[in-house]
């Protein structure tokens, strides 16, 4: 029954597939998954515009200004003949026949007669003397139409993930909404008698620690709402077959006491269970099931730190696929012999410094202190002695 635990965090990597494509706004896209290419819907810029606050002109200089031109202007109606400039703020359309933009800081102008001013630094990129003397090149200071990209021209592909940049970028193309696959939605069920929601903990009375780390752990999903349990049977099975989240998380109940329901009410309700207990420390009783249906359920461990195992192994990657994401190629790091089990997957919490993963203790199953205290978890594999190993990241939800 028991599962290796890089094959327990396939079948959970495996076990759904990406949600439906849905079109959203683009501040509701990020962390998600494109389900489409980006591409551009209008050349960048969309006419030839100034670089630069200061003059476009034609031809050689000296220059009679004849019009000035602000951002925000449409493309002037006249063109510049040779000899003539254009005032034109940063961002404006210059007129046709301009062949570069004369900077402020190098104008000189005396009424309505432009020259340059050489000894003023030229700002030419590939001038480093503070002036050269040397007055600016035809095109210099100038952005050609489509010059960043061109209409319908591919930006981005399929399977990006929207980060603040790619709402930027899809926003300046001219989206107003991705193509994105849903975001998972998730339920959490907390289970247990002795359990307090506030105030110290006491004899027979445990604070629960899940239930306040989970919304933060839940990469890419939306929570719907998180519901506490006595430990009884028909409360429980209640909990898994209402409500609209694609994905139910229960803690507690794993195990194989009296008061451990989960396995035997999801027996009753007909689930698919795709692991049940995995070989590692902590958290080997962590089960994952699917109910008819379709709906996934992930059983966490009641120990907290075995709990957080749980997400680390089988929560995040099931998410990751119903969100889209595809595997990234692990972090790794260097580890000493950490005193390895023979047969489990062991996870440690470590800090890494300069690509060596050193273990920071307090790793009891009931105790998150060393996860709390750790930027990952180590995954130190049946008898490792010494060398890379991957690393799980510590941190909250994308
Ligand atoms: N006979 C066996 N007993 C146990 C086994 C086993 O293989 N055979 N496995 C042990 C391991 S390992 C774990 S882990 C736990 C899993 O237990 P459950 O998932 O059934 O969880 P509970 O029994 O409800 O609680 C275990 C422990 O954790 C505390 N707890 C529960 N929920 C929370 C919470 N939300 N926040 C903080 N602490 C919580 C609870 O009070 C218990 O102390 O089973 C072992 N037993
Ligand atoms: O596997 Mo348990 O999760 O060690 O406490």
């Amino acid at each position: 029954m028991t599962m290796p635990w890089t094959l327990a965090r396939q079948t959970a990597r495996d076990a759904v597939k990406p949600l439906d494509a849905v079109e959203v706004a683009l501040p509701d896209a990020v962390g998600a998954v494109l389900a489409s290419a980006v591409r551009a819907l209008a050349d960048q810029p969309a006419c030839a515009t100034s670089a630069m606050d200061g003059y476009a002109v034609s031809g050689p200089g000296p220059w009679t200004i004849t019009g000035r031109v602000a951002a925000g202007d449409p493309v002037p109606g006249v063109a510049l003949g040779p000899g003539e400039a254009f005032g034109v703020a940063t961002g404006a359309p210059v007129p046709d026949g301009s062949d570069l933009v004369v900077p402020v800081e190098q104008s000189a102008v005396a009424g309505a007669v432009l020259s340059v001013d050489t000894g003023v630094p030229c700002r030419h990129t590939d001038c480093r003397r503070e002036s050269c003397g040397r007055p600016p090149h035809r095109g210099k200071h100038l952005r050609r139409r489509g010059e960043d990209w061109s209409a319908g021209e591919e930006l981005l592909h399929t399977g990006a993930v929207v980060s603040p940049a790619v709402l930027g970028l899809a926003a300046g193309a001219g989206h107003d909404t991705l193509l994105v696959h849903r975001r998972p939605r998730a339920a959490v069920v907390v289970t247990g008698d002795e359990l307090l929601r506030s105030g110290p903990p006491r004899p027979g009375r445990v604070r629960d620690a899940i239930g306040p780390m989970l919304p933060s752990l839940l990469t890419g999903a939306d929570l719907l709402g998180t519901t506490y349990l006595r430990d009884d049977p028909a409360a429980l099975a209640a909990a898994l077959t209402g409500g609209a989240a694609d994905v139910l998380v229960t803690c507690g109940a794993t195990s194989v006491g009296a008061a451990d329901h989960l396995r035997h009410v999801l027996a009753t309700l007909g689930a698919d269970v795709l692991v049940s207990g995995v070989a590692c420390r902590p958290g080997h009783p962590m089960l994952l099931a699917v109910l008819p249906g379709g709906r996934c359920v992930v059983g966490l461990p009641g120990n907290p730190f075995a709990a957080f195992a749980a997400v680390m192994t089988l929560l995040r990657p099931l998410l990751d696929t119903l969100g889209g994401h595809t595997a990234r190629p692990p972090a790794t790091a260097w580890l000493g012999d950490v005193g390895a089990h023979p047969r489990d997957t062991r996870l440690v919490p470590v800090t890494r410094s300069r690509g060596v993963a050193v273990p920071v203790g307090h790793d009891r199953p009931g105790s998150l202190r060393g996860a709390a205290l750790a930027g990952a978890l180590a995954v130190v594999p049946p008898g490792h002695r010494g060398g890379e190993v991957e690393l799980l990241t510590c941190g909250s939800a994308s």
